[in-house]
């Protein structure tokens, strides 16, 4: 299966009404609106509030808008939001995995935060759970769990990030990095993109608009990504399938939002 390109992951924090009104704008390959750490407690019922004015007004640029959950808030969030999934909603980012339980019950596509000693010790089983799409790195969360310094390499990161990419990549999930605090710092940024990429990882999470384009230019398409781009724009140019919104090509399923990422690629491609 080919997946989406997920180069350039923003999170948004929902409980900010600025950030939230910018996201819409953000071409980000996709976008996490976040109900968990970014959000303070007494924040939260109103930061979800947000996140479902948001998804009702739609119209967002990325062509994938997930919800970062808090799991103590599971119920209320999936009774405002189950709804929009499938209509805007793509899935939900589940924080701190580290069981395959902490991801039943969502009926929707799930991301794994890997960000435990736990996590990553269970990656194998977390890898099995139902209707999981990707692992995603949590380095902040890993860092204070393993009880560690940040370094400039990541040298202390580096055994739990090759198992998630290894794990990744054993199951067919999507692989992304983890996000680079330091947001004003472009060539640091832009050096921990290629430490991601050279590890194996498929894009990189983000905090701040201004990060978008580093991880677009550093996680750029591969030539097999291209040849999948290609085809699915041949695809949907035959007359036959003007108005179709599925068609196959090489024996998968491709919508519309998958032409429009094909489009982005290549655009993309060109323009480097
Ligand atoms: C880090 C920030 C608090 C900085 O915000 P700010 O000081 O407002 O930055 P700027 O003034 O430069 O912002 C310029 C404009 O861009 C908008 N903005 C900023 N960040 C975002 C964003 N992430 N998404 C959308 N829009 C954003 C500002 O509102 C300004 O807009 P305008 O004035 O209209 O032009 C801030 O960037 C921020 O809060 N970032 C996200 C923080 C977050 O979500 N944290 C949680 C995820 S990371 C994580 O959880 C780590 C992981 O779990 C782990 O364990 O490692
Ligand atoms: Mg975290």
């Amino acid at each position: 299966m080919m997946h989406l390109p997920l180069r350039s992951v923003l999170f948004v924090p929902a409980a900010n009404d600025k950030a939230m009104s910018k996201a819409a704008t953000l071409a980000a390959d996709a976008l996490i609106l976040d109900l968990e750490d970014s959000a303070g407690e007494a924040e939260k019922v109103e930061a979800l509030k947000r996140v479902v004015r948001a998804l009702e007004a739609g119209g967002f640029a990325a062509p994938v808008v997930l919800v970062r959950v808090d799991p103590a808030l599971k119920t209320p969030i999936l009774q405002a939001l189950t709804r929009f999934v499938g209509h805007g909603l793509h899935g939900y980012v589940v924080p701190k995995v580290g069981l395959p339980v902490h991801l039943h019950g969502y009926e929707a596509p799930v991301w794994a935060m890997i960000e435990t000693a736990k996590g990553v010790l269970n990656l194998r089983e977390i890898c099995t759970a139902p209707g999981l799409q990707g692992l995603i790195a949590g380095p902040n969360d890993l860092r204070a769990d393993l009880r560690v310094s940040p370094t400039p390499e990541r040298t202390e990161l580096q055994l739990a990030l090759s198992h998630i990419v290894l794990h990744g990549r054993a199951f067919g999930l999507s692989v992304i990095d983890g996000v680079y605090n330091a947001f004003r710092d472009e060539e640091g940024l832009r050096r921990e993109c290629e430490n991601g990429r050279a590890l194996g990882f498929d894009g990189k999470t983000l905090i701040h608009p201004a990060q978008i384009a580093v991880a677009n230019r550093v996680f750029a398409a591969t030539a097999a990504q291209l040849d999948w781009a290609r085809a699915v724009v041949a695809a949907f140019e035959q007359p036959e399938n003007a108005d179709r919104g599925v068609v196959s090509v090489n024996g998968e399923m491709v919508e519309r939002m998958h032409l429009a990422t094909a489009r982005r690629w290549l655009t993309a491609t060109a323009l480097s």
